[in-house]
């Protein structure tokens, strides 16, 4: 691992590592991969504008996040079954969060439960994705082990009542290794097993659990049942921003779930500072999606996000090193960011502002 110096050194080796059935799963965008290209080259269209002779020798990177610290504002996106990546998955991945200081996200579909996430990192900072079904006991009983297990905040994932075509899924099909469960469903009730089973029912299998019929009244329906914060995941638009902060919600996530969804939507940095005007600081709005360096970092802050989630890059540090390799990714992350932020005359995330950043071809001047 020591040559690996960079998330994309850790990518092409575990493309050399994974299996077919995990690699294409995980890598995979929706269509013609559009999206997932430009979720990453619109970062690129971005430049930095640094400031010089402005005494960086003592930097904070460190900022807060629903009131709390994080180490660094970059944290874990929720990514479905983290085990075929490792056999310790998610719980060596929360490990890694908490020992860098900094959030996990875990996924409904996780191969790890809620419980054992919990355990495995019990003093780290967790929210838990929620994909709300037909059953709505079903969803209630995941909300309350959340609580109990000490997850601080709900992320309601909006943008997939369906799930996106993923070519190479559909052309190979993907099977859950048998000896690996979809954790948080009880045996038998979800069925899990059956994703094993038939190659090609997968995700057919689970789009016809999800609730399809979902609203805006459904954010209500959350907030009625828990006290947690709710973070809403899968905003591109300003408008929808408005409406999850008028049903409630705590936060949103702009996001386009790693390009796996809709193709040809709008890279997830183009779409943030429309939805930064619009909410205008009365929620925090948090981002993921192409996010590969901590130049990346920077230029989603100074465009106003307050903290930046990773997906697939955790998995590919995961893949490599299990937990050494999740936290190797993301120390990567917090060094280049850290030294982003001496390079440009940042010493601390608060002197992150707009005038930071320009996109190419808006002026003809810096
Ligand atoms: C393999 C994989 C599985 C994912 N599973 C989930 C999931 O279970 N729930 C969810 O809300 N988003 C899921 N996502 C989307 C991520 O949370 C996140 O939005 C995306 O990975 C960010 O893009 P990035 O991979 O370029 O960092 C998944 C993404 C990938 C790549
Ligand atoms: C086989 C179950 C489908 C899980 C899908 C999780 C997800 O959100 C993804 O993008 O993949």
């Amino acid at each position: 691992m020591d040559k690996l110096v960079c998330v994309k050194d850790f990518e092409e080796a575990a493309f050399r590592i994974l299996d077919n059935n995990a690699l294409q799963y995980y890598k995979s965008g929706a269509d013609d991969e559009l999206t997932l290209s430009d979720n990453k080259d619109a970062f690129k269209r971005w430049m930095i504008r640094p400031r010089m002779l402005r005494d960086v020798s003592k930097r904070n990177i460190s900022t807060t996040v629903l009131g709390k610290p994080v180490a660094f504002p970059l944290g874990v996106s929720p990514t479905a079954m983290q085990r075929l990546a490792h056999p310790d998955g998610e719980c060596a991945n929360v490990r890694a969060a908490a020992s860098m200081g900094t959030i996990y996200i875990l996924s409904t579909i996780s191969t790890s439960s809620l419980e054992e996430v919990a355990a495995a990192a019990p003093n780290g900072r967790k929210w838990f994705q929620l994909y709300v079904y037909k059953d709505r006991d079903l969803t209630a009983s995941l909300v309350k082990r959340a609580e109990k297990c000490g997850f601080e905040a709900l992320v309601f994932t909006v943008d997939a009542p369906y799930f996106g075509r993923r070519r190479a899924n559909l052309r190979d099909g993907f099977a859950l290794p048998p000896h690996l469960r979809l954790a948080n469903f009880p045996k038998g009730s979800e069925n899990s097993e059956a994703l094993g089973k038939d190659r090609h029912s997968a995700f057919a299998f689970h789009d016809a659990l999800l609730d399809q019929a979902l609203t805006w009244e459904d954010v209500h329906w959350l907030r009625k049942l828990t006290k947690l914060p709710i973070i809403v995941k899968g905003i591109l638009l300003p408008e929808d921003a408005e409406t999850a902060i008028q049903y409630g919600a705590t936060g949103v996530m702009v996001s386009n779930h790693g390009a796996r969804q809709l193709d040809t939507v709008a890279a997830t940095i183009d779409a943030l500072p429309g939805i930064v005007e619009r909410v205008a600081g009365r929620c925090e709005v948090y981002l993921d999606g192409g996010v590969s360096t901590g130049n990346d970092v920077y230029k989603a802050l100074a465009l106003g996000a307050k903290m930046v989630f990773a997906g697939r890059a955790l998995l590919w540090g995961l893949a490599v090193g299990g937990e050494q390799g999740a936290r190797k990714i993301l120390q990567i992350y917090r060094d280049e960011f850290d030294l982003t932020m001496a390079l440009t005359g940042t010493p601390n995330v608060d002197s992150l502002t707009r005038d930071c950043v320009r996109k190419y071809g808006m002026t003809s001047h810096l």
